[in-house]
């Protein structure tokens, strides 16, 4: 079996779909993408294309070898997410090839389900609270928001008193056994996270997620001196080396790989492998495109370390098209009392309506982070 052929569609809201095909007629899908920077992925990926046509698309290993070392200058976002994405179709003709779900050839099933969580994200404490009402009542059993826009790195006692605010509503709406993550989104500095993750603790959050930024993990020491809410985050980190020193740190409970950025299937199964090790849970982050979902769920069928995934459903970037849009079988991820139940399809274990894609790769998309600014003009953490 040979590759043959990598096409590339740019769809709303914010993502990137890659289809592979080889010459026994099987194709594969996968999300190459970084948010706001899909161009520059796309090119990513059709300049690694010189190393796939022609190659036997089953040697993943291999091909991910000579993806990631053969360019001397190695890692980073943009050629990550190229690789991650190809990884994953690489995986779904292999898995179509010989009839199994991936997971079924990373070790086999681990469990029968696992949980998701939803996001939410009112800017009032009132807005939040009626959203997270509403998940549960959807049957979602945990959910994320962003806990602050843009903070100083001395910020005052209002600010400090609307994330708590918000928490408040949303732990007295839900009620004591939902799950409330708290995405500081790397937006806190150091100075603002210790107290914060502090006033937090009452309110029992199910994580803190990047309370810094990662290129500050440093600070995460000083941090988990404030609190016992379990710290995580990951979505901004790359490949086992990326991880390395995180978990040889010891302060992170939770990583949160995302499978389109940090590598693909196989390098988050052994990002996941490493933090067992070093009894660190897995909570892959994925608000990306139904592909990256069904690519994260192949890992967390798997992995004994795996506690929740994100998904992307109803998320608010999502402006314009949703998860499920470019699925044939808009039902090909059973939710159940706030979990997803085992994918069952060979491959990644759905469907993609490619007919949906094209004509929405005709509408395509321009999607950036906005910039925020501090009041004095200086450029803040998005
Ligand atoms: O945890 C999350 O889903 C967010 O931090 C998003 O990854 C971020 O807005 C970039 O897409
Ligand atoms: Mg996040």
């Amino acid at each position: 079996m040979k590759i043959t052929n990598l096409t590339l569609y740019k769809v709303p809201p914010r993502w990137l779909f890659l289809k592979i095909e080889t010459d026994n007629g099987l194709e594969g899908w996968g999300e190459p993408i970084v948010e706001g920077r899909a161009s520059t992925v796309e090119a990513c990926v059709k300049e690694l294309s010189d190393y796939l046509i022609g190659q036997d698309p089953r040697k993943i290993e291999d091909l991910f070898q000579v993806m990631y070392r053969g360019g001397f200058y190695r890692g980073g976002p943009i050629m990550m997410s190229a690789i991650s994405g190809i990884e994953q179709a690489l995986w779904d003709i292999k898995g179509k090839f010989y009839n199994m779900p991936v997971y079924e050839m990373l070790g086999g099933a681990a469990r029968d389900k696992i949980r998701v969580y939803s996001w939410i994200g009112g800017d009032r404490p009132s807005d939040v609270a009626n959203e997270a009402k509403e998940k549960i009542k959807a049957g979602f059993t945990a959910v994320k928001m962003n806990a602050t826009e843009e903070m100083e790195y001395i910020d005052n006692t209002s600010s400090v008193e609307s994330v708590i605010n918000r928490i408040a509503a949303v732990r007295e709406a839900v009620g004591k056994d939902v799950g409330i993550g708290m995405d500081f989104h790397g937006r806190v500095h150091k100075t603002m996270a210790k107290i914060i993750a502090k006033e937090l603790e009452p309110y029992r959050p199910m994580f803190i997620e990047e309370p810094v930024l990662p290129e500050n993990n440093e600070a995460l020491r000083e941090i988990a001196r404030y609190t016992s809410t379990p710290i995580a985050t990951g979505e901004r980190q790359y490949t086992r080396w990326g991880f390395k020193q995180l978990l040889m740190d010891g302060y992170v409970d939770i990583i949160q790989p995302d499978v389109s950025h940090a590598g693909g299937i196989f390098e988050m199964k052994k990002i996941a492998a490493m933090a067992e090790a070093f009894d660190v849970a897995v909570a892959p982050h994925c608000p990306l495109g139904p592909i990256a979902l069904a690519s994260c769920l192949q890992v967390d069928f798997c992995t004994p370390n795996a506690i929740i995934q994100e998904q992307s459903l109803g998320i608010h970037y999502n402006q314009g098209s949703d998860l499920l849009d470019y699925l044939k079988d808009r039902s090909v991820f059973k939710y159940e009392n706030g979990y997803v139940n085992i994918l069952e399809g060979p491959g990644l274990g759905i469907e993609v309506d490619e007919e949906h894609v094209k004509e929405m790769a005709k509408v395509g998309h321009d999607w950036k982070n906005p910039i925020w600014r501090y009041k004095d003009g200086s450029v803040a953490e998005w």
